[in-house]
């Protein structure tokens, strides 16, 4: 496909998921599925026109004065990629799968791509109805952390010290220009090509042999943060497909034993092969099993006990950006109604002198604070660790992200803009001994 034709597609995927109000992997998927021609690099560069409309959506509208997906991908290529008018011009010529030519309007308009004047929420690209939350976070910074979660995602990779020697590991992926990380030690990062494709690491020798998990910085972080020990007790009652499942068994040298639940067993399901490849013995999955309480043997007995909590996942816009956008006011509520629950519950198998930490990838303190707060009203026997002291965990450079990130007497708080990662809150309580 040519690059004009690709645009054509982007437009068209882009008004099939206005029109349904659809997540734009599925809208992407079908359009694959029912244009079997287009290869991969045609649906990869499709996708990257896609996903950096949605990341820019409320600035090319401005820009563009119209949401239609025609004006939202040429405000986007101007904005976001740097195009003159002309070069959006010879994209949109109106050839076979091109584009129709840009309207006199739409020259205009493009050519004055100024944002001056405009609203934080549209410099900054979040929803309108989530700026009195974001500000009372980040104050007068909230457009640019807005705008910093608006950018592109790195690709970050964890070295799983459980099967790989770190030197080797980065000796391994040489030819994909590794970096070091700011902050955790075991972190890489790899860039991403021009269209915001990155390498396929998952058909990568060490990746099959498990010596490297894909894993955001800010992820590992809140693992390393949460500090397991080895030989210790350790429930991850939130684990999911099990990131810092894995993660907490290398930090332990497999040794001790972490339980890994999810009210989802569907959640779960890819862990089991995740633990085989990377070479995890002191693991026991707990799954769910109807009305059974599949936890109740851990109440008051684990060293740690992790709650990744699910939430509405204003942190990682960068790598969802169509969660940006569908995030409502009643997902909010859910979540909020849920994370106090499973905070709650999750107190239960604390033991005397243990810790409970709590994590999600959520800026809004509505989702991170307020929790621990309404946690420490109910529960006086837990308090907050501070984080200054939680982040020596980290070793050297755990002043550094102290400094980096935002923290409260709740915990720390990671951002784009903060910290270079996506978006984490972590906080860690202690349970009197
Ligand atoms: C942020 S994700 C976990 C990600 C995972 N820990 C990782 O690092 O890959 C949140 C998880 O919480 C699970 N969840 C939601 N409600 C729950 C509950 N009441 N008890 C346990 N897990 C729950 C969801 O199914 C989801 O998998």
């Amino acid at each position: 496909m040519t690059p004009a034709a690709r645009l054509s597609a982007a437009i068209e995927i882009l008004a099939d998921l206005s029109a349904r109000r659809r997540p734009a992997a599925d809208a992407l998927k079908d359009w694959g599925l029912s244009h079997r021609f287009a290869g991969s690099g045609d649906r990869a560069a499709i996708a990257g026109i896609l996903y950096d409309t949605l990341r820019r959506r409320a600035s090319a509208a401005h820009v563009m004065g119209s949401e239609e997906p025609r004006a939202l991908v040429l405000g986007m290529l101007a904005l976001m990629r740097g195009l003159s008018v002309d070069a959006i011009a010879a994209l949109a010529d109106g050839g076979r799968f091109a584009p129709a030519p840009l309207s006199e309007a739409e020259r205009a308009r493009l050519a004055d791509s100024s944002l001056e004047g405009a609203a934080p929420f549209v410099r900054g690209d979040y929803p309108q109805w989530l700026h009195a939350s974001l500000r009372h976070v980040f104050g007068d910074s909230v457009v640019e952390e807005g705008a910093a979660l608006a950018a592109r995602a790195p690709l970050d990779l964890r070295i799983n010290t459980l099967k790989g020697e770190p030197e080797a590991v980065k000796a391994e992926l040489s030819h994909l220009h590794p970096e070091p990380c700011r902050f955790s030690p075991l972190a890489l990062r790899i860039k991403l090509d021009s269209e915001g494709k990155a390498p396929p690491v998952s058909a990568e020798p060490a990746f099959l042999r498990g010596e490297v998990e894909v894993q955001d910085e800010g992820s590992q972080l809140a693992a390393i943060l949460a500090r397991p020990v080895p030989g210790g007790q350790v429930l991850d009652l939130c684990a999911g497909a099990g990131g810092k499942t894995l993660e907490f068994a290398a930090l332990m040298d497999n040794k001790g034993q972490i339980y890994a639940h999810d009210s989802d067993i569907r959640r779960l399901k890819p862990m089991h092969e995740r633990l085989a490849r990377a070479g995890v013995r002191n693991v026991q999955v707990r799954s769910p099993r109807g009305a059974e309480d599949v936890l109740h043997d851990l109440e008051g007995k684990m060293d740690l006990v992790l709650v990744d909590a699910p939430c509405t996942g204003t942190g990682t816009w960068r790598r969802n950006p169509d969660a940006k956008w569908r995030v409502r006011p009643g997902a909010l509520a859910q979540r909020t109604a849920e994370q106090a629950k499973i905070l709650e519950q999750a107190a239960h198998y604390v033991r005397p002198g243990g810790r409970l930490a709590y994590v999600t990838c959520s800026l809004l303190d509505e989702e991170n604070g307020a929790q621990v707060r309404a946690l420490l009203n109910k529960r006086e026997d837990f308090s907050p660790v501070s984080p200054t002291e939680n982040v020596l965990a980290l070793g050297a450079s755990g002043p550094a992200l102290a400094e980096a990130a935002l923290t409260s007497r709740e915990g720390l708080l990671m951002s784009p803009r903060r910290t270079g990662t996506d978006g984490f809150f972590v906080s860690v309580m202690k349970r009197a001994g």
